[in-house]
């Protein structure tokens, strides 16, 4: 399997030599040559799979330069009751990614967020983690991970690499935007190899430094910049599985088909629902939720893609959403495009310069529909409400990221189509909203309690490429 960028102008490369980089040197995102396709047979087979075997089926269809036996158990030690278990009968349950169903058959959440730092991220964050430290081993080589969040990103990769032979992570958050538990979360933690950096600005300020970093090939080559935010494709590949596994979890028959409502922001999430579609998985529609920040949802209506300056990104009580630039969304449009890199190529020579685009009078746009999807937005009232509905009609807790998904796929399901919405978050990361919408606090996993008060370590910056690499050259210099 090769990888090919979004922008045609990089050599195809195999998924190790990607998998420890970020953008392609194009400025594109690698994409694999062709989708593998899942036949009928194949669906039969992994029906019957746990997560682990299920990661493995479908990673290999990705992964051809990695040895089989050795896929298999980081998968196998990846996915385990231990890492993702929620403790249900006073044991670590083993189903990974469990269906918590609203109305049985009809609606449910596709629990993501029992993993380490309880959110969504954690499912890919972990086997990147391994991967990483796989390939490395392999290669005797080291990394410094650059990264981007806006809260959840960041702590699972800092979980995920924290104490890690080799790695270091230098992450960039946006200073003061995130909740008292994520900031808690990753500025709580004192190992070595960690460091965060809040700059003065969103989370796509944040990201860009990101990719002038990365674009930066010299840099890049000398200081052994990779990347663990969703641009990598490893990521992305990583988050296909819980696809299917939520199509088996809510279905009898391949011949079923379900829809999948997701709360979107960098586009990552529902770009690997667009790939498992793609493989042939029987999605009848992927529908994509954002919060006030409705970049993307314009885009489903309209044709226009107008990312938004930070001055008129909202700061949201669905924060992690703060997104106005969603990077994955030109693995989209790639295919909308028919794979067309010069195309992309000139749509984000628009967007790159602070610009537009607007396919809406485009055959491209016209045939949209055969992807399969819908959009819709929600806002902190109607997050509020949707938390209080949850909790009153379906004795439910949801966090306000969850809480714009199912607000959206109450307007928008088909009720004769089992509908499986991304639950990406836990309460607890976002207690002050809870608590505005219900009067109480939300139930924190053990441990958590008093998350708020360890001692913080976090070094605060303007949103400056070149003194972030002047941080990152001293540190590693330093050893
Ligand atoms: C809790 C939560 N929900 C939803 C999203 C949006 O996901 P994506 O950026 O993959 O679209 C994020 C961040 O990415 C998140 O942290
Ligand atoms: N919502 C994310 C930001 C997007 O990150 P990505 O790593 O999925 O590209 C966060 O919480 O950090």
């Amino acid at each position: 399997m090769r990888y090919i960028s979004t922008r045609g102008q990089s050599a195809p490369q195999s998924f190790c030599d990607i998998l420890l980089g970020g953008l392609a040197p194009d400025g594109g995102l690698y994409l694999p040559e062709s989708y593998p396709q899942v036949s009928r047979a194949d669906l039969d087979a992994w029906r019957k799979l746990s997560y682990a075997e299920l990661a493995f089926a479908i990673l290999s269809r990705f992964i051809d330069d990695i040895p089989a036996a050795d896929l298999k158990a980081i998968c196998d030690k990846t996915y385990t009751a231990d890492v993702y278990g929620y403790v249900r009968d006073g044991a670590k349950a083993s189903d990974i990614t469990p269906v918590h169903w609203l109305e049985p058959g009809k609606l449910g959440l596709l629990e993501l967020s029992n993993g380490p730092t309880l959110a969504f991220k954690d499912m890919a964050m972990q086997l990147l983690g391994n991967l990483f430290e796989y390939v490395l081993d392999k290669r005797g080589e080291e990394i410094n991970i650059l990264g981007a969040t806006s809260g959840d990103t960041g702590s699972a990769a800092e979980y995920a690499m924290r104490g890690k032979h080799g790695v270091r992570v230098f992450m960039l958050s946006p200073h003061g935007r995130m909740s008292a538990f994520q900031r808690a979360q990753m500025y709580s933690l004192q190992d070595a190899n960690i460091y965060n950096i809040a700059v003065r600005g969103m989370f796509d300020d944040a990201q860009d430094v990101v990719k002038a970093v990365s674009n930066d090939h010299a840099y890049k080559a000398k200081y052994k910049i990779g990347a663990v935010n969703s641009i990598n494709w490893g990521r992305v590949a990583a988050q296909v599985v819980y696809y299917f596994k939520g199509y088996f979890a809510a279905t009898e028959s391949n011949d079923q088909q379900v829809s999948f409502v997701v709360p979107s922001g960098n586009f990552g999430n529902i770009c690997a629902g667009h790939i498992a579609r793609m493989m042939g998985l029987p999605v009848a529609k992927l529908i994509l939720a954002t919060n006030e920040n409705d970049v993307l949802d314009e885009f489903f209506r309209s044709g226009v893609y107008r990312p938004r300056n930070t001055a008129e990104t909202h700061a949201t009580s669905s924060p992690s959403m703060d997104i106005s630039k969603a990077s994955n969304f030109e693995r989209f449009v790639f295919d909308l495009v028919g794979r067309n890199g010069n195309a992309v190529r000139e749509l984000w020579s628009k967007v790159d310069a602070g610009g537009a685009f607007d396919l809406s009078a485009t055959p491209e746009f016209a045939a949209i529909g055969q992807y399969g999807f819908a959009s819709g937005s929600s806002n902190h009232a109607a997050r509020l409400a949707t938390i209080r509905l949850a909790d009153e009609k379906y004795a439910t807790v949801i966090d306000t990221h969850t809480a714009d998904g199912l607000k959206v796929a109450l307007e928008l399901r088909d009720p004769a189509v089992p509908t499986l919405v991304l639950e990406t978050a836990q309460p607890a990361k976002f207690e002050e909203t809870i608590v505005e919408a219900l009067g109480r606090k939300p139930t924190r996993p053990a441990g958590l309690d008093n998350i708020e008060a360890l001692p913080q370590r976090v070094e605060v910056m303007d949103v400056d490429a070149e003194a972030i690499k002047a941080l990152i050259a001293r540190t590693v210099e330093a050893g």
